[in-house]
């Protein structure tokens, strides 16, 4: 059995463990099933947000009536889309490649355990100290054969003439948007009355009313029963009676875990209710010297998660820095039409914690880049604690609104008080420049409040 100083199953985020601890002359070894550079580059954040590129321009196009300019799309080169995309995703196994040294083994095959610090590769079996278990997230099973997931759409293939996608969450918002624009006759089944389900309600509205005034949403209803026709279409009967044909049809209805995959009953390794890994704030399994970073526990899903985890991780492992990891404020970014940005407590969460919180919603008028974008619906709400000042959940709807939130991220990460959106200088008259009235407002609501705690 060959011995290793550290093994990484799942070569996503967990790459860069590897080419870290290689650099620093650990023999390394790293098992990946499928492409190396795992969900984000191949089949997630990366394609996705390509594929976004385009809808943004085709609607600020299509938009440009507001600017008193008439215009009109003469085409839009869907292969050339699709094909500049796919290059992308066709570069990264190379890229990937190149950041190992002489010191990582790549094992391409499924990964499981044998027993708690030995894991199975084929017909090799390996061990090492330290075990990184990196095995990310797959999609939740589609409910029709023959339908797509976000895991079998990348690389992109045939240019569907209609397409229906279920779901209300990032995944469904993010590609229904793409493929309406790009003028996919384009579906969305959402099987309760809401989009994106976990965002603050005021914001959720603002999405909703602005969102479907461009995608055909059909709220509470899912799909009863599809069946392939001859010209391989989908014919589909939907809860409420009604029919409908679609070329292709994309489940994105939540991830779940890959844990299934690594025979985890031969280890001392737990799962939690919902079948991903447990772990403590140092990564650690229940397994000593077993760890678990990124999608695999199920925590945060979201790339930049495991990559600060990666990182982290790489200073308990290397730099013997042995503080656990205990995420303060964790953001997000649904990069769909309209853009939403969001970290922290939704209002809703605030008040089911019985926490003492103040709202504060102001809209971007005031801002006059906001003004000559034309849009009228953008809206930044705070949900501040009134005692201390501290920004407890920042909502952003918007143009660049995954931008412009990095300003609150920067004074939640240092000395997280709202006063220093307010005292900072802004440059006039940027767009970022709509936290300053923002802030004002939020600290005016502040102090109404605890003038109405005195009387
Ligand atoms: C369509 C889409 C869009 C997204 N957009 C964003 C975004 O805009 N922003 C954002 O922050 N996040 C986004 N995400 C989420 C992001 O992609 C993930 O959070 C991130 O990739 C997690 O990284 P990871 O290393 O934990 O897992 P992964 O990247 O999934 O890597 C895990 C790897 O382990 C391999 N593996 C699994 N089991 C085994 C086994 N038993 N043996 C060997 N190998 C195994 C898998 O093949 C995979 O390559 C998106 C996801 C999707 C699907
Ligand atoms: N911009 C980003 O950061 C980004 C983009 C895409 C994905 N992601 C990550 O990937 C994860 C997965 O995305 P997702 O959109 O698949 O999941 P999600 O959890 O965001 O949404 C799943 C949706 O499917 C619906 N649903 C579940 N079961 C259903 C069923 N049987 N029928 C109909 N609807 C059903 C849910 O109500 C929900 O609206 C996200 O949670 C996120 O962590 C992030």
């Amino acid at each position: 059995m060959k011995t290793f100083d550290l093994i990484i199953i799942g070569a996503g985020r967990g790459s860069y463990l590897a080419a870290k601890a290689a650099n620093l002359g650990k023999k390394v070894a790293i098992i990946e099933k499928s492409k190396l550079g795992g969900t984000c580059p191949n089949r997630g954040c990366v394609p996705s947000k390509l594929l976004i590129g385009y809808a943004n321009k085709i609607r600020e196009i299509k938009s440009s009536k507001k600017h008193y300019i008439k215009s009109f799309i003469d085409d839009i080169d869907i292969e050339k889309i699709f094909a500049d995309t796919n290059d992308y995703i066709n570069s990264v196994e190379d890229f990937y490649e190149k950041i190992f040294n002489e010191n990582v083994t790549v094992y391409r095959g499924e990964a499981s355990f044998v027993e708690n610090k030995v894991i199975k590769i084929n017909k090799d079996k390996i061990t090492a100290e330290n075990i990184v278990i990196s095995t990310g997230s797959r999609p939740a099973e589609p409910l029709t054969e023959g339908s797509w997931t976000s895991d079998n759409i990348f690389p992109l293939k045939q240019i569907p003439k209609s397409i229906t996608i279920v779901g209300a969450g990032f995944i469904a918002c993010e590609l229904a948007n793409f493929f309406d624009s790009i003028e996919v006759k384009t579906i969305q089944l959402v099987r309760g009355d809401t989009l994106l389900e976990n965002e603050d309600k005021d914001i959720q509205e603002i999405f909703k009313e602005q969102y479907t005034k461009n995608v055909d949403v059909r709220f509470n209803t899912s799909i009863k029963e599809a069946t392939k026709q001859t010209n391989n279409h989908f014919k589909i009967e939907l809860e409420d009676g009604n029919f409908i044909q679609t070329e292709a049809l994309l489940y994105a209805i939540g991830r779940v875990s890959n844990a299934d995959t690594l025979n985890l009953e031969n280890t001392d390794i737990k799962l939690n209710e919902k079948g991903f890994i447990k772990r403590d704030e140092f990564f650690q399994t229940d397994v000593k010297g077993v760890y678990v970073v990124g999608d695999a526990s199920g925590e945060n899903m979201l790339q930049h998660a495991a990559a600060y985890e990666v990182n982290h991780l790489s200073k308990i492992l290397f730099e013997d820095k042995i503080k656990p990891l205990k995420f303060k404020y964790m953001p997000h970014a649904v990069f769909s039409d309209p853009e939403v940005a969001s970290v922290g407590l939704t209002e809703q969460k605030a008040k089911n914690l019985n926490l003492n919180y103040v709202v504060s919603t102001t809209n971007w008028k005031a801002s006059a880049k906001a003004k000559a974008l034309k849009i009228e619906y953008p809206q930044t709400k705070f949900i501040l604690n009134p005692y201390t000042y501290e920004i407890l959940g920042c909502h952003l709807i918007g143009f660049e609104s995954a931008t412009i939130i990095h300003q609150v991220l920067a004074v939640m990460h240092i000395d997280n008080d709202i006063r220093h959106l307010k005292n900072m200088l802004y440059i006039h008259p940027a767009l970022s420049e709509v936290l300053l009235p923002a802030a004002v407002n939020a600290i005016k609501v502040i102090k109404e409040y605890k003038k109405s705690q005195e009387t």
